[in-house]
């Protein structure tokens, strides 16, 4: 079959967006998750962090999907929502637009470049769960807040929440963020192990200065990315929380892909996340694909010259942070 699509990221966070849409794909369930695994394999053609399924919605202006690369389908993808909600805008020339997500209908809108010429949009993340069943994770407890898991280290605090996907956040030193604990303990909650049958992603979150964070994820399904985007967002809710960074503020949230903003609302009980970064393409494919077979090849491909200014903004993003983590 042939399938087009739009190679973009967010903070460097890459996917495939197919439309499905205004192309009659006829995909099964099991279609998506071998086409993920295919496409996204580094060693492929393509190879990205996940792929972006958009599709019609009932009730809201569209609706995506979002599947790692190992083939499982996650409930919520921050960075990749902002490359949606740039596609959604354009094909329907609108500045805002409601997205509709496996648990939430989510709104999305157009906003003034966060770097020259780099297009800049705003998504919302929202329900913040702190359950710990909302996760899941099998702990003997209704939530986890700042606190140790003896299991998994004995100095770092973790703190679980979900947006609606599900996170474990550290607040680190620059030497737990420069070992190999991150990476120990990630792979262990998404192995097989009892505390996170369903696994989970796993920030280290460092303070750079008042109003600016560093944030690193192990994701689940795919391991470390350049960023995620709602592990941005929980995480900036957790310094929130902790009285670091104020609510209501923007919060530049560096990554190893470049930054974006976060503003945490607090409204009665509950929080939701305005995260604001860029949605950059990087080239349009038309791919000729045998699932059966595992072939994937590109049979026409346009390079789009996006990231040429994008790369600005990441090539300052990664001085501050090599700055900061020094001091
Ligand atoms: N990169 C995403 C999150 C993608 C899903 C995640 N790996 C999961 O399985 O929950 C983001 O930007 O939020």
């Amino acid at each position: 079959m042939q399938i087009k699509v739009i190679k973009g990221h967010g903070s460097g966070n890459d996917f495939l967006l197919i439309d499905e849409i205004s192309n009659a794909y006829t995909f099964t369930e099991k279609n998506r998750a071998e086409l993920a695994r295919l496409l996204c394999h580094r060693e492929s053609e393509l190879g990205a962090d996940g792929i972006l399924f958009v599709m019609n919605s009932v009730h809201a202006d569209a609706r995506m999907r979002v599947f790692n690369a190992d083939g499982s389908e996650a409930s919520m993808c921050g960075n990749g929502l902002r490359l949606v909600a740039r596609y959604i805008c354009e094909l329907y020339g609108r500045s805002e637009a409601v997205i509709e997500t496996m648990k939430a209908d989510l709104k999305v809108s157009k906003q003034n470049d966060l770097f020259p010429d780099v297009h800049t949009y705003q998504v919302e993340i929202s329900p913040v769960l702190f359950e710990l069943k909302a996760l899941p994770l099998k702990l003997n407890q209704p939530t986890l807040y700042n606190e140790r898991i003896k299991e998994l280290s004995a100095e770092l605090r973790f703190t679980a929440v979900a947006v609606p996907n599900p996170h474990l956040i550290a607040l680190v030193t620059t030497e737990q963020l420069q070992s190999d604990i991150q990476k120990q303990l990630s792979e262990k909650v998404n192995g097989p192990n009892e505390l996170f049958p369903d696994g989970v992603n796993v920030s280290f979150v460092k303070q750079l200065d008042h109003g600016a964070i560093y944030v690193r994820t192990f994701e689940r399904g795919v391991g470390f990315t350049n960023a995620c985007g709602t592990a941005m967002s929980a995480s900036s809710l957790v310094t929130c929380l902790q009285e670091i960074n104020p609510f209501e503020q923007p919060i530049t949230v560096y990554n190893n892909g470049g930054k974006v903003l976060c503003v945490v609302h607090k409204i009665a009980a509950d929080y939701k996340i305005d995260l604001i970064g860029n949605a950059t393409y990087l080239y349009e494919a038309a791919v000729e694909v045998n699932l059966e077979r595992e072939l994937v090849e590109i049979s026409d491909k346009e390079e789009l010259t996006e990231q040429d200014v994008y790369e600005k903004l990441q090539s300052e993003a990664q001085q501050i942070i090599t700055e900061m983590l020094k001091g």
